[in-house]
């Protein structure tokens, strides 16, 4: 079985208690943060930058101090500087719309160069083709499961076809990439993407919609080892 990771997103967080928010979820089982930044440019909504994610950084931890890994996913157009922003406000993961940066090839290894993990993000309708080039550079894939931009949306189900298709490319290529789907996952919808080859799974409205983080988490966990 593999190492199913679930990575609340704080775009349905309490915007006005995020350090509060960020300890309560990983309290209650979270094993990613999911740091959702969008530009009102390449989305049209707009959320936190750099300096909202430095100041998280010193709360992503767990009570032993060991860091939880704060995840972004950058719906911004450009790419390039901001995601050299967040790479120095600590975040650990930097994922990008192949779309939305000019030179995806340079956009990937910069973000390594700055000692973070780089992943593409695949929207609803767009095609995994790019990875035909750079997957030797790409430590996770990251797919939509609803259109970027708003918490909320309802699963769109023919992500579950490119999970499984993106599952197919990862095993050709023989390295580790995580394979992230994110939009709408539920706790009755949770085993269909782990089915379709799916290890790390964001929720936003699903967990911090709920008063109890816990029950929520723990429900997922339990669907991932039914
Ligand atoms: O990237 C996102 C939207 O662009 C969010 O991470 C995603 O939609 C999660 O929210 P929910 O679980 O409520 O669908």
């Amino acid at each position: 079985m593999p190492t199913y990771r679930i990575a609340p997103s704080l775009l349905s967080a309490d915007f006005a208690r995020l350090g509060d928010e960020v300890r309560s979820v990983i309290d209650a089982g979270a094993d990613w943060i999911h740091f959702d930044v969008m530009d009102n440019h390449y989305v049209p909504n707009l959320t936190f930058g750099p300096m909202v994610c430095q100041a998280l950084r010193k709360h992503a931890v767990q009570p032993d101090g060991a860091k939880v890994p704060i995840d972004v996913h950058l719906m911004v157009q450009p790419v390039d500087a901001l995601a050299q922003a967040f790479a120095k406000a600590g975040a650990d993961l930097i994922s990008f719309h192949p779309e939305a940066s000019g030179h995806v090839d340079r956009t990937l290894q910069l973000i390594q160069g700055e000692g973070c993990q780089a992943g593409l993000v695949f929207n609803p309708a767009t095609p995994l083709d790019v990875l035909d080039w750079v997957i030797d550079k790409v430590d996770l894939i990251l797919i939509m499961s609803v259109n970027p931009g708003f918490g909320g949306q309802s699963f769109i189900d023919s992500a579950l076809r490119k999970t499984e298709q993106a599952r197919k490319r990862i095993e050709a290529s023989g390295r580790d990439i995580r394979l992230e789907v994110d939009g709408g996952i539920k706790v009755d919808n949770i085993r269909r993407v782990a089915d379709a080859g799916a290890d790390t799974f964001v929720a936003g409205s699903a967990i911090f919609g709920q008063p109890d983080y816990r029950a929520v988490i723990d429900a997922m966990r339990a669907q991932l080892s039914a």
